[in-house]
């Protein structure tokens, strides 16, 4: 649960009875939750983000239905809820139990476990959605490298991996260059070291990429765009650097550049399942395990400070249970 006293915000564990949960049609055990970059944000008390307090934080959940006033879903189906404002104005993921509206659950796939899901979680649906819309856009392995930046982190890593298999040449933009091994592990075949496009760069730059996936902002972005070839798309996503842009029109109005906005915490329902239908062939579930560190809730206030530090490498599963 974070509270919030005066300008400062703590996490504690307690016990509740179902009876304090929000309203919703479905209540779901949860098996197991996730951190994001988001859920950093949250428990450090960053504006923009909760927005009533007390709450129980955790912007994804995995698990089984416990009971449903709604007839799509009944008790033992296995289901996710990703973002939908869990964590930020309704209880979230990080309890054993959650209830939320129908609207907001997702059945999960037959090839997809409750933990697999949050390996994946709301950066890896996150990443999915950015490789649909980089195809949506006509973009193919044929077409060149496609860049990822923030790639250690959760959005970076799975995109890295997504691309891979899907025959992409992925070069990986980190901060963390002792990460190059894990990062051509998990599909990379460059590795870019992020100084080069973290300050301000020229309005065009010389073409190095077909397109790319940021999860980053700011400099880092603009400079994305201004190495991307004639035609190119780049998803944007993330924040890691900057909520700014300092870029020019020059690859927009030069190369016909294309920069494809994207969203998850409100995408719509059938857009949602189109992507975790997509995942469900797509993930290489051996690789996704080995970008996997587990903990319990005790030590997210510990975890979530340092995914803010960029310091935590893909993706953390949260066993709610321990
Ligand atoms: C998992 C997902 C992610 O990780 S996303 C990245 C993490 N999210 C953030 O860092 C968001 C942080 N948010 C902010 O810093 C601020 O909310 C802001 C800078 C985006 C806007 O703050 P400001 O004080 O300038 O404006 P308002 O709060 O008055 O809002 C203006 C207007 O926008 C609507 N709005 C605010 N936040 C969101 C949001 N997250 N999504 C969609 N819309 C948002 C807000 O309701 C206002 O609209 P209005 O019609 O006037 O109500
Ligand atoms: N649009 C959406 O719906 C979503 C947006 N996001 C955003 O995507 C971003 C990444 O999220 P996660 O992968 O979960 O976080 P993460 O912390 O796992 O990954 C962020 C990566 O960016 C790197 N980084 C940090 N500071 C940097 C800087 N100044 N310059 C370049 N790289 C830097 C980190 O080292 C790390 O590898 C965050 O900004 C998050 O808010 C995440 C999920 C959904």
């Amino acid at each position: 649960m974070l509270d919030r006293t005066d300008d400062h915000v703590e996490a504690t564990i307690r016990e509740l009875d179902d009876v304090d949960l929000p309203a919703g049609e479905v209540t779901i055990d949860v098996e197991w939750s996730t951190v994001n970059y988001k859920d950093g944000l949250a428990y450090a008390g960053r504006p923009g983000v909760v927005d009533r307090y007390p709450i129980v934080p955790g912007v994804d959940l995995a698990g089984t239905v416990h009971s449903s006033d709604d007839p799509r879903y009944g008790p033992g189906d296995r289901v996710t809820v990703n973002g939908c404002r869990m964590g930020e104005r309704h209880w979230g993921g990080h309890a054993e139990r959650a209830r939320v509206p129908a609207d907001w659950v997702v059945r999960l796939p037959d090839a997809i476990d409750t933990r697999t899901a949050m390996a994946i979680g709301t950066a890896g649906l996150t990443s999915m959605l950015c490789v649909l819309a980089l195809e949506r856009h006509g973009l193919t392995p044929d077409d060149g490298t496609v860049v990822v930046t923030g790639s250690s982190g959760g959005v970076g890593s799975v995109a890295i991996s997504l691309l891979a298999r899907r025959g992409f040449r992925v070069a990986a933009v980190t901060g963390r260059t002792e990460e190059e091994p894990y990062l051509r592990r998990i599909g990379a075949v460059e590795v870019v070291d992020r100084a080069e496009l973290a300050g301000p760069g020229r309005p065009l730059a010389s073409e190095r990429w077909a397109g790319g996936v940021d999860a980053v902002g700011s400099h880092t972005l603009a400079n994305v765009l201004s190495a991307t070839a004639y035609g190119g798309v780049v998803a944007a996503c993330g924040l890691a650097q900057g909520m700014d842009l300092p870029a020019s029109v020059a690859p927009f109005i030069l190369r016909g550049v294309t920069l494809v906005g994207v969203e998850s915490v409100v995408t719509p329902h059938d857009r949602r399942v189109a992507a975790w239908d997509r995942l469900a062939t797509d993930i290489d579930r051996d690789l996704l395990e080995t970008m996997v560190t587990e903990v319990g809730l005790g030590e997210l206030p510990d975890v979530t400070a340092r995914i803010l530090e960029g310091k935590v490498r893909g993706r953390v599963v949260v066993d709610v249970r321990r």
